[in-house]
């Protein structure tokens, strides 16, 4: 396994090792002695999730605040995103910039996103199957969350705009200016 740190510190690109012989291939999609000497440190999680989604949804950007915030280790099980990772730490000197990194089940690779992050995601592919861990639990009341088009973040979610497709919760979240961090 491959760590590469992006230029948001604490965020990680993974890329591990694949055995491929004549039966299909193998690789440790976890290894926490790996994973944590990849990222300088002991990261605990305690849950799992997947969700499934079709071509142009756009998942995001979600978060959740104080000591309920997560930090979220994610994978594409099938198909192709665009994951985004915006760094919403309010001391940091990327404060509101973000990373763009294409994840797939064909480059395997993941993404390491530490706590004071929001996260999202845009499926690339006609359907997409998303798994992430996380080192906190869902904690509904401690939900944030920054509306996917908000000018000011400049993301492009590499989907026709006429073609996204957002849930009726994350169409009305608010812009970062006005978010609850
Ligand atoms: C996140 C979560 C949700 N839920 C329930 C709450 C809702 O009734 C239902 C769907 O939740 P939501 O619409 O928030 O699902 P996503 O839009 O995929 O949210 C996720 O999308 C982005 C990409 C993220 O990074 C977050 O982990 C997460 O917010 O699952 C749970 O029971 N447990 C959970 O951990």
């Amino acid at each position: 396994m491959t760590f590469t740190e992006t230029k948001l510190k604490g965020c990680f690109i993974l890329q591990p090792r694949v055995f491929s012989d004549d039966r299909g291939y193998f690789f440790e999609s976890f290894n926490e002695k790996t994973f944590s000497k990849g990222v300088g440190k002991s990261v605990k999680f305690v849950q799992d999730n997947q969700s499934f989604s079709t071509y142009g949804i756009v998942r995001g950007i979600h978060y959740q605040v104080g000591h309920n915030a997560q930090a979220k280790l994610v994978r594409v099980l099938s198909g192709r995103v665009l994951d985004v990772a915006v760094d919403l730490r309010e001391n940091s000197t990327t404060f509101g910039q973000h990373i763009a990194v294409e994840l797939s089940a064909e480059n395997k690779k993941q993404l390491f996103i530490p706590r004071g992050f929001g996260h999202g995601f845009s499926v690339l592919s006609e359907t997409a199957e998303f798994f992430y861990k996380c080192d906190n639990f869902y904690n509904k009341e401690s939900e944030g969350g920054i509306v996917y088009n908000d000018e000011n973040l400049q993301i492009d979610w590499k989907i026709e705009s006429s073609k996204i497709k957002v849930s009726e919760k994350d169409l009305v979240l608010p812009t970062l200016k006005s978010a609850r961090l």
